[in-house]
């Protein structure tokens, strides 16, 4: 069995890659990430200037996943660009993604203008949806303004790129959205972030588990799963098929994995689960999602990627 997959004209090895944000702030972290068994990797949201973030505690384990208000604590562009160009020379067939989570829409644009003059040759994910900022609304629940900034850049920006959406909750949401990205000649988009907002209650102490925000903030890993799959497979069946799909949320095992790829994904991004257990969690990712595809009789990801079946 083959876990190769592509994006537009991007070739990968393994279906599995990281989420932004976790295990991916340095340049030590980010090379762990590329000498694992993913098939590549993305870069912590950057921002222009580097950024401390919010105070901790801002992340914590939960049950059945994670709640976390880093508050985008990024090097800066500059770094993680910089890291980019070094990685690309030395891993010419390993295209990789990189990051960006402007605060404003000129910041965007800055820092597009900035990667669109630089000799990056990988793919662009413009995060949409970074919940924890505090006063800083998630731009992918604003259609107005998502429709704004994705106008200005593409008026400008020829590198292959896509966006990190947040989950949405209504059909209508789904088909507006669509609507928008539709317009764009985007490759890939990425459903889901964390599920924004969230709160969880220390029980010895009857307070909340995180500082930031009185305690708000993203929910990842199972509790993510079923909003995953119905973002995946709602834009899968909305968007223009030159859009592709990675699919992001409640990775905990190869079955979760395979499920994502069902519902629309092309390639498969892993947070709470790589948090928790490390890069070596790509290795035992791997060997289930091949386990599952054997047990299915199937011997790539093309064989079985959108064919999730319904009740007629
Ligand atoms: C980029 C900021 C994000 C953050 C953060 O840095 O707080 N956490 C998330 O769960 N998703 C984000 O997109």
């Amino acid at each position: 069995t083959d876990l190769h997959t592509s994006i537009d004209k991007f070739q990968f090895d393994n279906v599995f890659m990281n989420a932004s944000g976790v295990r991916c702030y340095t340049k030590g972290e980010l090379d762990e990430l590329a000498q694992s068994d993913a098939g590549t990797l993305v870069t912590k949201s950057a921002t222009q200037a580097k950024r401390l973030g919010n105070p901790s505690p801002r992340y914590a384990r939960l049950e059945l996943g994670s709640i976390n208000s880093m508050g985008l604590p990024n090097e800066g562009l500059e770094y993680y660009l910089d890291y980019a160009l070094n990685f690309q020379k030395a891993n010419p067939d390993k295209p990789i993604f990189l990051s960006v989570a402007g605060l404003s829409m000129e910041e965007n644009l800055a820092m597009a203008h900035a990667i669109e003059d630089s000799d990056f040759n990988g793919l662009v994910e413009f995060n949409l949806s970074c919940p924890n900022v505090p006063g800083k609304p998630q731009t992918g629940y604003d259609f107005d303004r998502t429709q704004e900034v994705l106008t200005n850049l593409f008026s400008f920006f020829t590198k292959p790129a896509g966006v990190k959406l947040p989950p949405y909750f209504d059909l209508a949401q789904f088909d507006q959205m669509a609507a928008i990205l539709n317009q764009f000649p985007l490759k890939f988009v990425n459903s889901i972030n964390s599920l924004g907002n969230g709160l969880m209650i220390d029980p010895e102490t009857d307070t909340a588990l995180i500082k930031p925000k009185g305690g708000f903030g993203g929910i990842g890993g199972a509790y993510a799963k079923p909003i995953a799959l119905a973002n995946v497979r709602a834009f899968s069946q909305r968007l223009d098929p030159k859009i592709q799909l990675i699919g992001t949320g409640g990775v905990t095992n190869g079955r979760d994995a395979y499920d994502l790829i069902l519902a629309g994904a092309s390639l498969v991004q892993v947070g709470t689960l790589l948090q928790e257990e490390g890069p070596a969690a790509f290795t035992r990712l791997t060997r289930e999602l091949r386990a599952v595809m054997q047990t299915k009789g199937y011997s790539a990801i093309s064989d079985f990627k959108g064919q999730l079946k319904v009740l007629s």
